[in-house]
């Protein structure tokens, strides 16, 4: 636990340095990573273009941080699985599988919540351009 202390603070504030370089350093050696992100620039921006109501970002948001969140699970898994086992084995497949599985869990998610959040403003818009 972090003490309410000059210590304390300073402490915080590692603590908060190295949780942001662990997101950086995910974000530059995983293609996932970059592309997960990616999306979620794209799709904020689209909710910004079709002006969605407050209950639409917080959806969104829930999704975007459900999918970093796991990557970055899915990253440290698989970090540690090399570290402690280079060589193949039975349960290093199954840590880094169902890490990975996590993550197209939440994928899932996102695009269920994509489609749920546009599906009327998309369709207004085109209904817009025919009419
Ligand atoms: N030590 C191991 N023992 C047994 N199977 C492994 C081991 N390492 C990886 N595998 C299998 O090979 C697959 C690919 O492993 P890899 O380390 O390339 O991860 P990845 O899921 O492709 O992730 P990324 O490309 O993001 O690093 C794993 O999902 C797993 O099924």
């Amino acid at each position: 636990m972090v003490k309410n202390t000059a210590a304390g603070h300073k402490k915080f504030w590692h603590s908060f340095r190295f949780a942001a370089h662990g997101i950086a350093a995910a974000f530059k050696s995983e293609l996932n990573m970059k592309v997960h992100t990616a999306f979620a620039l794209v799709v904020l921006l689209a909710a910004a273009f079709f002006r969605l109501p407050v209950a639409s970002w917080m959806i969104l948001a829930v999704a975007i941080t459900l999918v970093l969140t796991a990557e970055l699970l899915n990253t440290a898994i698989e970090a540690t699985i090399d570290l402690v086992s280079p060589e193949l084995h039975p349960l290093a497949k199954k840590a880094k599988d169902t890490a990975a599985g996590a993550v197209l869990l939440t994928a899932v998610f996102a695009v269920i919540a994509g489609v749920y959040v546009f599906y009327h403003p998309v369709m207004d818009w085109i209904a817009g351009f025919m009419s």
